[in-house]
């Protein structure tokens, strides 16, 4: 059975055999190439199948077969290729591909039928690739009810029905060859009226069959319709994966180009980096470039050098040669001077031992050195007593007044060894006088030192007494006098700056034993010195080097029951080998008085304060040892108990300090008079000095004085302290015998005139 079909126009299908898995479309390639909505264009798509051979061929490999279908169509969505190919099994076996190649028109095939296979779009040729296609209608013809051996449907249109026998009704026409017949033939005309009623009969069973025909038809077309709407279904989804791969290979294309363009930019980066460094390797070429330039310029201005160098090479060859002929005769010269040299080695040799025997004699002159600076020393006196006035101060100065100009004081010797004291006002009638003259008083000591005296030339008269304790004698310096005249300052200095003039007598000692413990280095001498600093406040001793707080009862022991040698117990005992050691352990003891003045106000007047150097001597070539102790001593401050007016804590420490500076003077005078028992332990002032007063030791008192008239009646009672001392040394110079008569003349004083005197004579 044939239908009119539309004609396929430029659509061409070639159909071999399509497998049932031909509804998988072949992977769609770049999104570049699938259809996008409202794109025109012309699509040929391939769908891959495998076929076998005929089954009475065992052998018969798998043959690939295609089916290509060219279309140019418009495609208005990707959904209409879903369409583009669908195929379905028919209910008989066979399988049916059909193929809408636009909205509205499909192809169909029948497989499966002994015919030749054919699609049979409507009204177009259809035929295997590659042959000519056969009209469908012509195919129907000759397989009659081919299919499932169904009639085939009939057509749809009115124009494809079999032409019908056009009834006569006029009956003017007869059936067998138009003739009309006449009216009369009634015979004739119901012949042929039987004969149209058989045509008619004829014509109704023809159309109940196509009625029938038709009604199998339309059952046909609706299970087609389901099938149809089936495939469509199994094609949206298809579409609906092949959108999701579609999106999925988006998305990869967006990787890629994101990749690529990462690439890009690491390339741009490389790029500009590499040209960056094709900058800098250029710039650095100019350098080079430049640097050659330079280096060629210098090297020609070397190669000029040399050619100037080599001029003066030759010049100095020649003068080298000269020098060699100078050489020579040097040389000839030198063997002369080598004679003389072995003649003079012989001097030298004699020299050296002439050397030997002057360094011994040099050590014996220094041992009588010793020898003699002690008896110059003990010739000058072991007990010296030196007064020292100190200038007026600030507010002591009234208006117009040389501050060393003292109107109640004169010093009127060349020689520096008497002080004259004048009370100008109130003078005492009952005041006794050594000059005789009411009212003024002469004293002589070893040394009076003016109000212009400065710290060195008061240092050069104790020099000589340190160089005594570092030949091994002891030695005490002290400082005696009332408060605020100046003992401190004499003994430590005042700071005042870098100021070396005000350096007081204890760090000048401290310079001189280093300077000359070095002198006598090259004479075999090695010191070691050793120091301690303490102070005796109301009977107690007091560590200045320890740590300020120790409560500590430091007791003075002697060293060995046959000795005179004292300690004091928990003392401390620093080693020093610089003298900014001792500068530094001075300020520590400093910092420690301060801390017990604020314990006990001006307590560094009401204590004695005793620095201590150990000097100990060894001399390497002659294994002597000295053992020398410098002390200097700072006195506190005496004062007369009825003028103090002193009560309480004040009266004791007063009482204190005169009983122990008394017993000072009791023990000076005892060694004076060569007494049996010299009365050290009454204090421990005296007590801690024991080995240092009396025997070979020096001992120098300085009698420190106040310019102020005020302080008239406390410069007389220090003068006349330390004048005892002074007449005591003088006794103990003298034979008894002549001690004796002056004791005898019952004098209640002894006048300087007479020491004078006595002394002279
Ligand atoms: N020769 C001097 N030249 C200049 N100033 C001096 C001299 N002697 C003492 N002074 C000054 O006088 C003041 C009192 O002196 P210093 O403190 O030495 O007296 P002191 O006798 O030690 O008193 P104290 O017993 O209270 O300790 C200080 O300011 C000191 O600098």
């Amino acid at each position: 059975m044939c239908c009119q079909r539309e004609p396929l126009g430029t659509k061409s299908v070639n159909v071999a055999t399509v497998r049932p898995t031909v509804s998988k479309l072949p992977a769609l390639t770049p999104r570049s190439r699938l259809p996008t909505p409202g794109m025109k264009q012309k699509q040929t798509f391939s769908i891959c199948g495998e076929k076998r051979k005929a089954s009475g061929s065992p052998n018969a490999a798998d043959k690939k077969i295609c089916l290509n279908l060219s279309m140019s169509s418009d495609v208005s969505s990707a959904s209409d290729l879903s369409t583009v190919s669908s195929l379905s099994r028919t209910s008989s076996g066979s399988r049916k591909v059909t193929v809408p190649v636009s909205r509205g028109k499909t192809v169909s095939r029948v497989a499966g039928t002994n015919g030749p296979r054919t699609i049979a779009p409507r009204g177009a040729a259809v035929g295997v690739a590659g042959k000519r296609p056969v009209p469908v209608a012509s195919t129907a013809r000759k397989a009659p009810g081919g299919a499932a051996g169904r009639p085939p449907p009939r057509p749809a249109s009115s124009t494809t029905r079999p032409p019908t026998t056009k009834t006569n009704t006029s009956g003017k026409a007869g059936v067998g060859g138009g003739k009309k017949r006449a009216a009369w033939d009634l015979k004739g005309r119901l012949q042929d009226m039987e004969a149209a009623m058989t045509q008619l009969l004829k014509q109704k069973e023809n159309l109940e069959m196509e009625t029938c025909t038709s009604g199998d038809r339309l059952a046909q077309m609706e299970e087609l319709n389901n099938k149809l709407q089936g495939a469509v279904v199994e094609k949206d989804s298809e579409a609906q994966s092949i959108q999701q791969r579609a999106a999925r290979l988006q998305q990869q294309l967006r990787d890629v180009e994101d990749e690529h363009d990462h690439k890009v930019k690491k390339l741009q980066r490389d790029i500009s980096d590499a040209e960056f460094e094709r900058a800098t390797i250029t710039r650095q070429k100019e350098t080079l470039e430049s640097e050659l330039t330079a280096v060629r310029q210098e090297a020609a201005g070397l190669r000029s050098t040399v050619a100037s160098l080599s001029a003066a090479q030759e010049g100095i060859r020649a003068e080298l040669a000269s020098v060699k002929l100078l050489l020579e005769a040097a040389q000839e010269a030198g063997r002369t001077k080598d004679g003389q040299i072995t003649d003079l080695k012989g001097v030298v040799k004699a020299q050296n031992e002439t050397m030997e025997e002057m360094t011994l004699k040099m050590r014996e002159h220094e041992a009588s050195r010793r020898k003699l600076h002690n008896t110059i020393q003990e010739l000058k006196g072991n007990i010296r007593v030196f007064c020292r006035v100190r200038p007026l101060l600030g507010d002591e100065i009234t208006s117009n007044e040389d501050p060393t100009m003292i109107s109640h004081m004169n010093f009127p010797d060349d020689d520096g060894k008497v002080v004259e004291l004048e009370k100008l006002n109130d003078a005492n009638p009952n005041e006794s006088t050594i000059s005789g003259k009411k009212g003024k008083y002469d004293f002589m000591f070893d040394r009076v030192f003016p109000p212009t005296s400065t710290q060195s030339i008061v240092f050069e008269e104790i020099s000589q007494l340190v160089q005594s304790a570092l030949d091994g004698y002891n030695v005490c310096i002290f400082a005696y006098g009332q408060t605020g005249s100046g003992k401190t300052f004499t003994m430590e200095g005042a700071t005042d700056g870098d100021n070396a003039e005000l350096m007081g007598m204890i760090p000048r000692a401290v310079e001189q034993i280093f300077r000359s413990a070095a002198d006598l280095k090259e004479k075999g001498w090695q010191y070691e010195v050793e120091v301690s600093f303490l102070e005796i406040y109301n009977e107690t001793i007091r560590d200045l080097l320890g740590n300020g707080k120790d409560n500590v009862k430091h007791e003075i022991r002697m060293v060995a029951a046959n000795s005179n040698e004292v300690a004091v117990s928990g003392l401390t005992h620093v080693k020093v080998t610089t003298e900014r050691k001792i500068s530094d352990l001075l300020r520590k003891a400093s910092e420690n008085r301060a801390v017990a003045e604020t314990k006990c106000n001006k307590r560094s007047s009401r204590s004695h304060s005793v620095f201590c150097m150990k000097l100990t001597g060894r001399n390497i070539h002659t294994e002597e040892t000295t053992l020398g102790l410098l002390n200097l001593i700072d006195l506190a401050g005496s004062e007369r108990l009825k003028d103090s007016g002193s009560q309480g804590a004040r009266l004791k420490e007063t009482q204190s300090i005169n009983s122990s500076l008394a017993n000072l003077g009791n023990v000076i005078m005892a060694l004076a008079n060569k007494e049996h028992h010299i009365p050290y332990r009454n204090s421990k002032l005296t007590h801690l000095l024991q080995n240092c007063l009396g025997g070979s030791s020096k001992t120098l008192m300085f009698v420190n004085v106040s310019p102020k008239e005020e302080c008239f009646s406390e410069t007389l009672n220090s003068l006349r302290f330390a004048t005892k001392v002074c007449l005591m040394f003088c006794f103990s110079l003298w034979p008894k015998t002549e001690l004796d008569l002056i004791k005898g003349q019952k004098k209640a004083t002894v006048s300087y005139h007479t020491l004078n005197r006595v002394y002279t004579n």
